[in-house]
């Protein structure tokens, strides 16, 4: 298992070239936050747009717009309900990241089935939170993408993986997430991520992470970071790291992190590392 350090950051982070606009940074869709978990697609996004994506939508439950808007202007909004505009907008961006406070009702698990059927293969797809249960649940088949990266949490995996909690171990995972056709960020207090060829452990991350939303934040990291950065393995990589080592600077006078705190750090964290 190779050892994730701050090598990834100074792999990955470019400075931006002059001659760029939004469109060069990459377009990105959320898709979550129902009437009780808006605050999971509200900090996801955030995380991606402090990450740096070009542009950001988020589509969600129409009852998380005015405070998706009043901590994130620079997100644009769309309803859930409207199948048609989802539509319109998952076809028309290169990232799409599914599943923070999507929940698991049969509204979610309709919208989760037309995103697997829009996605192309010129797209990225991040599959967090309950999107991972519901394909779990529903045995649904993840479609071939450019690149899928599913982020579950120990019990998400045992979902869809299988293998119960306390089997979870490299080669068993490594298996599967094989079999899944994705890269896994197999989240807890020491993050693995097994891509296509490698597998890594974080060594960044404490405690101080341990609170609702912190997994919500990083898959909108992910989703911004892959949607700027060519090599999507890397992307992940460095989103990962940058994720838990903001926390460990913040951790020095702070007993706990919260989520929205992190995405406020990216912007001055990537500009230490970018060249
Ligand atoms: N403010 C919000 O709106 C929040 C919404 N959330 C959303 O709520 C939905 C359900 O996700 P949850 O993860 O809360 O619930 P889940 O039911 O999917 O998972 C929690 C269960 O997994 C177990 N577990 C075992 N190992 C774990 C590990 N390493 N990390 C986390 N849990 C572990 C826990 O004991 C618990 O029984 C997701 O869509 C998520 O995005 C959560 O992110 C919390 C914050
Ligand atoms: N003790 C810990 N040490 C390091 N990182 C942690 C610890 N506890 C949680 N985390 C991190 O916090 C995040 C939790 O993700 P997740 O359980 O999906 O949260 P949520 O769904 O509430 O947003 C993961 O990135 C995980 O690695
Ligand atoms: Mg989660």
């Amino acid at each position: 298992m190779i050892k994730l350090t701050d090598q990834i950051l100074t792999e990955t982070i470019r400075k931006r070239p002059l001659d760029s606009y939004k469109g060069t940074y990459g377009k990105v869709v959320l898709i979550g936050g129902n009437h009780n978990f808006g605050g999971a697609i509200i900090m996801a996004s955030l995380a991606t747009v402090y990450s740096g994506a070009g542009l950001t939508t988020t589509i969600t439950d129409a009852s998380n717009q005015t405070s998706l808007h009043s901590w994130l202007p620079e997100a644009m909004f769309a309803d859930i309900n409207d199948l048609e505009q989802l539509t319109q907008l998952v076809l028309s961006v290169d990232v799409i990241v599914i599943g923070p406070g999507l929940g698991t009702d049969a509204k979610a698990l309709t919208v989760l089935q037309l995103v697997l059927k829009l996605v192309t293969l010129k797209q990225t797809l991040v599959i967090d939170g309950s999107a991972i249960t519901l394909i779990a649940n529903h045995r649904l088949i993840i479609p071939q993408t450019k690149y899928t990266v599913l982020t579950p949490h120990q019990m998400e995996w045992q979902r869809i993986s299988g293998i119960a909690i306390k089997d979870q171990h490299p080669d068993q995972n490594w298996l599967v997430a094989h079999q899944l056709g994705a890269t896994v960020v197999l989240k807890s207090h020491q993050t693995e991520i097994y891509t296509d060829t490698k597998i890594y452990q974080n060594t960044a991350g404490t405690p101080a992470q341990a609170t609702g939303g912190m997994g919500d934040t990083l898959a909108g990291m992910v989703g911004g970071f892959c949607a700027q950065f060519a090599n999507q393995d890397n992307a992940v990589l460095a989103a990962v790291f940058s994720h838990s080592a903001i926390a460990n600077q913040l951790a020095q006078c702070q007993y706990v992190i919260l989520p929205h705190q992190i995405s406020q750090q990216i912007p001055q964290f990537m500009a230490k590392y970018a060249n």
